[in-house]
């Protein structure tokens, strides 16, 4: 599914503008870097395409389709998203990675587990504690939820905003190799200042 933006400007007051005529396209499988400096708009392009927020001027494309024409919900089954700062619910840890999605295989998601090296951790909490009654989280461990809630959403286009901020230098290596096993079926974009992560992947510039 591609991915266009066609001079793409955005304010979020109406009077400073945020993106100034941005274009950038992703027309294939394959890992991309959202770059550029603190402030240059990375988070709010990402929130345009999922439908966070709207009102810009110029043309975003998913698929063939101007994202205007798109409803939320068509948006939200096509792309996960994997925040800076996850939302976490109170309830097993299992049950914030799956969040009520059926029909996925369980074996797909034990070997997420697996190959992110968080099976101790899940294995001794998962489906008994409850995130905020008797479990309390890191903020890596939320991290590895949210990646983990990502994957297993499989959905066509991954997004992950500054996903390994948090995390330990295995779980990042892992994380890197997972995301090279997926990229050949999805569209993965991701915003990262860590250049151990982005070094090698796609760039996409925003510069303000
Ligand atoms: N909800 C909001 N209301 C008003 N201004 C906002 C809002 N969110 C972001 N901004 C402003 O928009 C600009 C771009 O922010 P954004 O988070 O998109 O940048 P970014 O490139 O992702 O930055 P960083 O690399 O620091 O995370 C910033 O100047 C920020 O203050």
């Amino acid at each position: 599914m591609k991915i266009e933006f066609k001079n793409v400007c955005y304010s979020y007051n109406g009077l400073e503008e945020i993106l100034s005529n941005v274009s950038f396209s992703i027309d294939r499988n394959d890992i991309f870097c959202l770059s550029g400096r603190n402030g240059a708009g990375k988070s709010t392009a990402i929130k345009l395409l999922t439908k966070i927020i709207c009102n810009y001027t110029g043309e975003i494309l998913l698929g063939e389709k101007e994202l205007r024409l798109w409803k939320r919900e068509e948006v939200n089954d096509k792309i996960g998203i994997c925040f800076q700062e996850p939302v976490m619910y109170m309830d097993t840890l299992m049950n914030n990675i799956i969040l009520g999605q059926q029909g996925i295989s369980m074996d797909r998601l034990n070997d997420y587990i697996e190959l992110l090296d968080t099976k101790n951790f899940i294995r001794e909490h998962g489906e008994e504690h409850i995130i905020g009654k008797n479990l309390s989280l890191s903020g890596g461990q939320m991290q590895m939820i949210s990646i983990l809630r990502n994957f297993y959403s499989n959905k066509e286009i991954l997004i992950f905003d500054e996903p390994t901020s948090n995390l330990d230098v295995i779980v990042k290596e892992k994380f890197i190799q997972l995301l090279d096993e997926l990229k050949e079926r999805h569209i993965v974009i991701m915003i990262t200042h860590d250049s151990g992560v982005g070094g090698g992947y796609n760039k996409i510039w925003m510069n303000k």
